[in-house]
């Protein structure tokens, strides 16, 4: 018999023989050593009948066992034969049942009385008892916060969360499960009930924004005017070290590391020798080696189609053949567009490179293609999901275009160039001869710019780049507790990631220099800083500001960290070294493993999935339900993420269950003919131009953005203006041509709705556009997802590569991206619109169903 029915039956017994004594007049009893205690904790001093103890055994009977079982069991145990079980059964159930209820109400009452008046203290007895009652102390306090609160919607999953007093206490719960929400209730009930004040609580958030709301809503919804103590860790480390003389080098403590970036790129460009500026070039110069074998073929694959590769110039392309051409165009100086669209009636075709060649229009164009259309083996090109056959049926469709532009446009002749990976397959130097041989055959005669130039220009169109790519390593390295000397000695990387490496280190080691030099601190040395105070002071350490309550990190009651997927190291040394010197400071964190998208700024999620052995005894709790979006949202989402370790969520709010629509950018047909247009013509808000010396000049060739922005005007225009909320969401800031920020695209954006603006109640407060990693916490009726394709959706950065010598791996980079995708469909609402090319779609769409549709 397994120990755990072992156990249960034991309970039957004793629970029978409390019956068998009830029945038969006596006063209960139970003969344990601990039951005056126990009584006079319940009692809270004074004596309650023993039967109260007694009959929540005879309720755990009724409710678990049935007649049979109990005539089993006391046939098996050689229980006293004069238990008459039937008699009991039949004769005395409802009575006792009835009798167990009022002495159980009676019993509740005195507990409630004295969690009303003194929540914690009676907590502490009360927890204790937990297991030896009918049923759970965690629900008592369920129906205690029910009682006080009769009005509420809070499900008692979230309730339990909110009663909580553990030392210890990870809450766990997928999107849209009320995390935050538990968290406001959680303060507010302990305020009411336990006798505490706003300024014993402090709320860790992941970014400013995050906690202004919190702390707007524990002030404005929840009514605690005085809350005030809702930080990220960077603001509380801040007011920790207090750093008078010291200056830091951030703008805002919301992890946006501008200044650090602008120090950066002032060490790169002051220590410029030419040793330097070789080192630039020859790291733009090199592509990125591949990692076939160092990875799984699933991640290899991943990273491969949906890595790019960048160029000499600045830009980035999606192939190293690609890559290979960009530089030699730029090297021998040919200016090109990447990419331009060409129309094919009315769907655009993209070929890589457009060039104008002693001419005023483009008049050169190369493709790469990537097979071998002459190899007796019929290769598919390694990624992209075309057969041979079909890439080969597309080669000649292109090729087709060509001729017939050719045929119809006499005076406006297009060479176009070929080249493939037949001819990248013997080396670059070799390809470059090819590339040579092709122009010579048009009549273009290339030549080198001077290295000079060359070197001139890449160090100033790379820098920008390389000052962010060294401004993450030294933060990285930072965080790894590495010195630059430390890099250097470990393992040698290859080739480019060598040249970086070698170069980045030069780099941090002069950014260290400096910050002493100048007496600055940054983001980490803040954290570090913090921590060791904390030890220095023994946590004696006032955190407040002049109009603020007084809040000392010593007597603080209780810490709650929002969205703690993303804990770092630096996080946790300071919540440890704080908690040491405050030990009954008790510490609430919630969280989603599904959520973790903040790898790139060192969180590790070690610290969500092994929390207890880093809180010993802590208490895991799970909220299951979604309370935010429609069913079939809340499913796709589990769907995306099947795969991942975890509970799924269930939706519960009651919305109309909808589709999740797909829709192709290039399938929106805009106007562009000149002789269409005028300021009339409902096309006319979608493109962009700019004025320079006084002509007005288009500067969305291919409309691509206007695409963007007339399918968002449309698919907004499907809901009410008045009172939606809409989010558009982007996988990162930069968009196209003058749309380099989202605030400059929701500027054009609200520019498209013309007179229609008016009939927003505010556009700018219902419309929000942001990136997907800014969207985490936050939530919309109607979400608008950008460019979900190859390359966006997952953006499997190839620069991860580069600090892998700081234990950055390609495959982890890959699961964040999904989990990001998780986070960004997971804050709608009501609707959902996932927006991508045809050909170019994210291998994420095929794990979920999203229906195609199109405007006409
Ligand atoms: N019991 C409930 N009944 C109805 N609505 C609820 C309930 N709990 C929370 N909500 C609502 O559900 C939405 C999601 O809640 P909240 O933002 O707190 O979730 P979250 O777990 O923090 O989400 P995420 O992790 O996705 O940021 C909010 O609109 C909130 O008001």
């Amino acid at each position: 018999m397994s120990s755990y029915k072992a156990s249960i039956n034991q309970k039957i017994l004793r629970a029978l023989k409390s019956l068998d004594q009830a029945v038969a007049g006596m006063d209960g009893f139970m003969d344990t050593k601990e039951t005056p205690a126990i009584l006079q904790m319940i009692g809270g001093g004074k004596q309650l009948s023993k039967n109260i103890i007694v009959n929540s055994e005879i309720q755990y009977l009724l409710e678990n066992a049935s007649r049979e079982d109990i005539a089993l069991l006391v046939k098996s145990s050689g229980y006293p034969e004069y238990l008459n079980v039937d008699r009991l059964w039949y004769k005395y159930r409802d009575q006792l049942i009835k009798q167990v209820k009022q002495e159980e109400f009676q019993y509740k009452n005195l507990v409630f009385l004295n969690l009303k008046h003194e929540f914690l203290a009676a907590d502490a007895q009360y927890s204790k008892l937990d297991g030896l009652l009918g049923r759970s102390y965690a629900e008592l306090k369920v129906d205690f916060f029910k009682q006080t609160n009769p009005i509420t919607k809070l499900h008692s999953e979230q309730i339990k969360a909110i009663t909580d007093c553990s030392h210890s206490t990870l809450l766990r719960a997928r999107a849209g499960s009320g995390k935050t929400t538990v968290i406001k209730h959680k303060i507010d009930f302990m305020i009411r009930h336990a006798g505490l004040l706003p300024e014993d609580f402090m709320v860790l958030a992941f970014n400013k924004a995050a906690a202004k709301k919190i702390k707007n809503d524990m002030q404005q919804e929840m009514g605690h005017s005085t809350f005030e103590n809702a930080r990220t860790f960077h603001s509380l480390a801040y007011r920790i070290v207090k750093p008078n003389g010291k200056k830091i080098l951030f703008d805002c403590d919301d992890g946006n590391n501008a200044k650090q970036t602008e120090l950066v790129a002032s060490l790169l460009s002051e220590k410029l020798d030419d040793e330097l500026k070789q080192q630039i070039y020859q790291f733009f110069h090199a592509e990125l080696e591949s990692p076939k074998g160092l990875l799984a073929q699933k991640d290899y694959d991943a990273l491969k189609i949906n890595t790019n590769q960048s160029t000499l110039k600045g830009d980035t392309v999606k192939s190293q053949g690609e890559k290979w051409i960009a530089d030699f165009l730029f090297e021998h100086g040919f200016s090109y567009s990447y990419e331009r669209c060409w129309y094919q009636g009315k769907k655009g075709y993209y070929p890589p490179f457009s060039l104008m060649v002693g001419s005023d229009y483009h008049n050169v164009v190369i493709e790469y293609w990537e097979i071998d259309e002459k190899a007796p083996v019929r290769n598919a090109p390694e990624y992209g999901g075309k057969s041979w056959e079909q890439y080969r049926n597309e080669m000649q469709r292109k090729r087709q275009y060509w001729k017939n532009w050719n045929q119809q446009k006499p005076r406006r002749q297009i060479f176009f160039l070929e080249v493939s990976i037949t001819d990248a397959a013997k080396g670059r130097i070799s390809f470059e001869q090819i590339l040579k041989k092709q122009f010579a055959s048009i009549s273009v005669q290339v030549k080198r710019r001077s290295n000079d130039q060359l070197l001139k220009e890449v160090v100033k169109n790379g820098s920008p780049k390389l000052a962010k790519m060294c401004t993450q390593f030294i933060s990285r390295a930072k965080k790894a507790g590495k010195a630059p000397n430390d890099i250097q000695q470990s393992v040698a990387p290859k080739d480019k990631e060598k040249v970086f490496v070698r170069l980045a280190c030069k780099i941090y080691q002069r950014y260290c220099q400096v910050l002493l030099e100048r007496n600055l601190i940054d983001f980490d040395d803040l954290l570090e800083l913090a921590t060791k105070k904390v030890n220095e002071k023994q946590g004696e350490i006032e955190l407040t500001e002049a109009h603020e309550p007084d809040v000392s990190l010593n007597q603080l009651i209780w810490l709650i960290i929002d969205e703690y997927q993303d804990f770092s190291v630096p996080f946790f040394n300071l919540v440890k070294e704080i908690r040491q010197h405050n030990p009954s400071l008790r510490l609430f964190c919630v969280g989603d493993s599904w959520q973790a998208i903040n790898g790139f700024s060192g969180s590790n999620l070690k610290y969500f999935n092994s929390f207890e052995q880093y809180f010993p005894g802590a208490n895991l709790l799970d909220l299951q339900n979604n309370y935010r979006s429609q069913a079939n949202i809340v499913e796709q989402g589990n769907k995306f993420m099947v795969l991942e370790p975890g509970a799924s969520s269930v939706a519960k709010a009651e919305q109309v269950r909808q589709p999740i629509q797909k829709y192709y950018i290039n399938r929106v047909y805009v106007e562009q003919r000149k002789e269409f247009l005028h300021e009339k013509h409902p096309d006319y808000h979608f493109l962009s131009s700019e004025t320079k010396n006084g002509q007005k000049r288009s500067i969305d060739s291919g409309c691509n953005m206007a695409r963007i922005f007339k399918l968002c005007y449309q698919l907004m225009s499907q809901h009410s203006f008045i009172d939606t909320q809409f989010m558009i969401l982007a996988r990162s800031n930069y968009q196209a041509y003058g749309y380099e920020t989202l605030a400059k695209f929701k500027q054009k954006l609200k520019k498209c709705f013309g007179h229609k603006l008016q009939y927003f109640n505010d556009f700018d407060a219902q419309v929000e556009c942001t990136t997907a990693h800014r969207s985490k916490g936050k939530e919309a009726d109607v979400v608008i997802l950008l460019n979900v394709n190859k390359k966006h959706f997952p953006t499997v950065h190839p620069d991860n590569q580069l600090y892998s010598v700081l234990g950055v791996r390609c495959s982890l980079t890959f699961k964040e991206e999904e989990r990001l995708f998780y986070v960004a469909i997971t804050r709608a609402k009501q609707k959902l619109y996932l927006l991508t090319e045809e050909g170019q779609e994210s291998e994420f769409l095929d794990r979920i169903d999203a229906y195609l549709y199109q405007f006409n």
